[in-house]
């Protein structure tokens, strides 16, 4: 489980959110929610612990390093960097191995199995930079799928993929739910929202709903408009 207790999150002092108070309990399913530029992202980072919290607790029911892995936003990776799709994946084993140990020969049947599951097992000796916009989310989903933390958090996931991909992605982060796991994702699209995350995190700087999906945005008066709840959640 994690408890956040009168939470906020920002850069300099400037707090991005209103106070957020309740827990992501252990194998729930939450969507992070909230305009361009509430906080989410920030949010996540500061639940990783990249970012310090600039007020309030938060409190992990077991050692945060080992227990969380995350997705990052594409646009926060640098593409250029002359790494090969295995060698990525393979970052999924560093919290066990270290990052100067080599892996063991079960690390690379587990690295294998995991890009078979996103299915781009065949661009194992690519580059990142000759990767589409969907192989290169798939390769990250298969290094969360090394990790194997029993935390996970995505930053939007499925931003600028196909619809293929984003079903395939999903039906993924579906049976990481169904194994137990404690997955936070930020999303924006409410239909997606309510079809597959019974949970919901609603946040913007003069409010914070956060519970079952159904009541949240119900609570929110600009339901019955997807789009404008997407980009304007007052
Ligand atoms: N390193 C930083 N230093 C200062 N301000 C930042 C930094 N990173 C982001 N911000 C600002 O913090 C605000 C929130 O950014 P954040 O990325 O958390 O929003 P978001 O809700 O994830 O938005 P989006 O939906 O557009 O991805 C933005 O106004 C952004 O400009």
């Amino acid at each position: 489980m994690i408890k956040l207790e009168n939470v906020t999150v920002g850069y300099q002092g400037e707090r991005l959110t209103h106070p957020i108070s309740g827990s992501f309990a252990q194998g729930s399913l939450t969507a992070i929610m909230g305009a361009n530029g509430a906080g989410k992202s920030t949010l996540l980072k500061t639940l990783c612990g990249l970012l310090p919290a600039l007020s309030g607790q938060i409190e992990f029911s077991q050692p945060r390093k080992m227990a969380l892995s995350w997705l990052p936003q594409q646009s926060d990776i640098d593409r250029s960097f002359p790494i090969t799709v295995f060698d990525v994946v393979a970052m999924g084993c560093w919290p066990n191995t270290g990052i100067l140990r080599s892996i063991k020969r079960n690390d690379v049947e587990r690295i294998y199995a995991a890009m078979e599951q996103v299915g781009i097992a065949n661009l194992a000796n690519y580059t990142v930079s000759q990767l589409s916009g969907g192989q290169f989310q798939r390769m990250l989903f298969a290094r969360l799928l090394v990790q194997d933390t029993a935390i996970m958090f995505m930053d939007e996931p499925f931003a600028g993929i196909d619809s293929q991909t984003q079903e395939a992605l999903l039906s993924l982060i579906c049976q990481l739910h169904q194994q137990g796991k404690t997955i936070v994702t930020v999303l924006h699209n409410p239909t997606i929202v309510e079809a597959y995350f019974p949970q919901t995190l609603l946040i913007n700087q003069q409010c914070v709903h956060w519970g079952e999906t159904k009541q949240v945005l119900a609570s929110c008066s600009l339901y019955d408009s997807p789009m404008k709840m997407a980009l304007n959640f007052g």
